[in-house]
């Protein structure tokens, strides 16, 4: 479905003005008011009591303040464990190593006896005892559940943007006006993030891990981090492996990510090669290339990325004060994601900060829909495809390394999988768009799948229903140009919103206002 190109009155959003910069060499003076302020800053900062030194950092303070010794631990083992495999086979997290023995996934099991020692209530009050503080690490939502993550890490080697924390919202006129009266629904909005998606709540644990196994004393030779990507996860890699002066390496499916997507990568200063093919294929070569070279995987067949994704999870709940919601609705390419939801909320339970789990729902695009087709066999019969294009490119995936991982989500959760067509999707984005989102093509499966899930009645009107928002909607802002622009072969657009052309004159602007607001005077 290719979007063209002419002239109408959406192209001027096609060119970017270029902005304006000062004259090189020429130095802004510094306003008087300004420096008024700077002296009034400088004053009131010096009479601030702090509570380090002033020449200590944030890092240093937590370094003087060592969180007490819980004897917590946390390992690999092979997911699922393999019924005639070693039951004793395992890895620390120190090794260097993406799968088990037998060729199959690895999960990072924590020491559940070590954690259980401490009650639900002991962990709730301590996660909710860290939200919004600027302690390092726990500002970030991410290591504000560093027990449940990488227990045993230094917080020296943490590299974080203290990312997480994100924004619960109510969609309070989506669900009542266009859901059949849904009076509980809420967008996580995990996009607006520091890299604009998810992503970065699994990069900042797996960026943090590398910089442990490459500072003394383990010191292990790793020259740089690589992923193959459909823009997000690339993004989230390069800026943090820039933070923490880690040299990055990317693969990208030439001409099938965004151009917002891809300039996050050479801005941040990583190494990216453009190939000629799709997700699939980069995916391919980043797996031998990391066989040969010192180059760490960083997709999320590392099972260290689902650690830090599964805290949006935990985040949901301490949002709704440790209530548990009916229904949780993630888009799934490479399918880590639902998988990190399932275990987020699955050690809730089992370490009794809740009673239960929600039910899962996986939203595949109808282009890129390996799962759903699996999910319609019955689980009998997976079949890997050639994802075709699709408006929600992130997950234009046919042959998802974690299919595994969301078969055990989905069926230990009573889980669901639907589709969205191309049309479906958009028109969901773009509805939500006009309810005060700007939501993302991903997040447009998922609210299309709430749609189909509300009209069949198998989700009811009264349900407290979480969608999951992956991404940014300014990431994708080509996708919306095309719809509002009405060119988007066979699709309607329904909520095309163009803007209208009118003569710079009192008379037009006047006629098409009157027109547009006949009624609603
Ligand atoms: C914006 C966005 N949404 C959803 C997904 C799906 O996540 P997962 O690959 O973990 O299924 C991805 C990446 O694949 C993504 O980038
Ligand atoms: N959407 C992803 C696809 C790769 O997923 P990953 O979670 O396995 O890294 C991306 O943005 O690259």
């Amino acid at each position: 479905m290719a979007a063209t190109t002419h002239s109408s009155p959406m192209s001027f959003l096609l060119s970017h003005p270029q902005p304006r910069s000062a004259t090189p060499g020429t130095r802004l003076p510094l306003r008087p008011a300004a420096r008024r302020v700077r002296c009034a800053t400088d004053a009131a900062a010096a009479s601030t009591k702090h509570r380090r030194a002033a020449d200590e950092n944030i890092r240093e303070e937590a370094a003087r303040h060592p969180a007490p010794k819980q004897g917590l631990s946390a390992w690999y083992e092979p997911f699922p464990p393999a019924p005639n495999g070693d039951p004793n086979e395992r890895y620390s997290l120190d090794e260097i190593v993406y799968r088990s023995s037998s060729g199959g996934l690895l999960d990072v099991r924590h020491d559940m006896e070590a954690l259980a020692r401490f009650s639900g209530a002991y962990w709730r009050d301590l996660f909710d005892s860290r939200v919004g503080r600027t302690t390092w690490p726990y500002g970030s939502g991410v290591w504000s559940k560093k027990e449940f993550v990488l227990p045993e890490i230094d917080p020296d080697h943490i590299v974080s943007l203290f990312e997480g924390n994100s924004n619960l919202f109510w969609a309070e006129r989506l669900g009542r006006d266009h859901l059949g009266g849904m009076n509980d629904l809420w967008v996580k909005h995990c996009g607006i993030s520091h890299t604009g998606s998810f992503k970065d709540l699994g990069m900042t644990v797996l960026v943090s891990q590398v910089n442990r196994l490459r500072r003394a004393p383990l010191s292990r030779p790793i020259a740089g981090v690589g992923c193959a990507s459909t823009g997000d996860t690339s993004a989230a890699l390069s800026a943090y492996c820039a933070a923490a002066g880690i040299p990055a390496i990317v693969f990208l499916p030439a001409n099938r990510i965004s151009l917002e997507q891809l300039i996050q990568p050479i801005a941040n200063g990583a190494t990216v090669l453009s190939l000629d093919t799709d997700f699939d294929g980069c995916m391919r070569l980043i797996r031998e290339v990391t066989a040969e070279l010192p180059i760490y995987l960083a997709n999320s067949l590392n099972s260290l990325r689902l650690e830090g994704q599964k805290t949006a999870a935990i985040e949901i709940l301490q949002q709704f004060d440790w209530e548990v919601p009916d229904w949780v609705i993630v888009p799934g390419g490479n399918l880590g994601n639902i998988y990190a939801f399932y275990k987020g909320f699955e050690m809730c339970r089992v370490l009794g900060l809740v009673d239960r789990v929600p039910r899962l729902v996986c939203a595949q695009a109808a282009n890129a829909n390996p799962l759903y087709s699996y999910y319609k066999s019955g689980w009998t019969e997976f079949q890997p495809q050639v994802a075709k294009p699709t408006f929600a490119s992130a997950i234009q995936i046919g042959d998802p390394v974690s299919v595994d991982r969301a078969v055990v989500a989905l069926k230990a959760t009573n889980g669901i999988v639907e589709e969205a067509t191309e049309e479906e999707l958009m028109n969901a984005m773009s509805l939500a768009d006009r309810t005060g989102m700007f939501a993302c093509p991903h997040t447009g499966v998922a609210l299309a799948a709430l749609f189909k899930l509300r009209d069949q009645r198998v989700i009811g009107a009264n349900e407290r229903v979480v969608v999951v928002s992956t991404a940014h909607g300014l990431k994708f802002s080509q996708s919306k140009i095309d719809y509002h622009d009405s060119k988007i072969e066979d699709m309607a657009c329904k909520y095309a919103n163009p803007p209208v052309s009118v003569k710079a004159d009192f008379g037009a602007v006047m006629d098409v206002l009157q027109k547009r607001l006949k009624g609603k005077l």
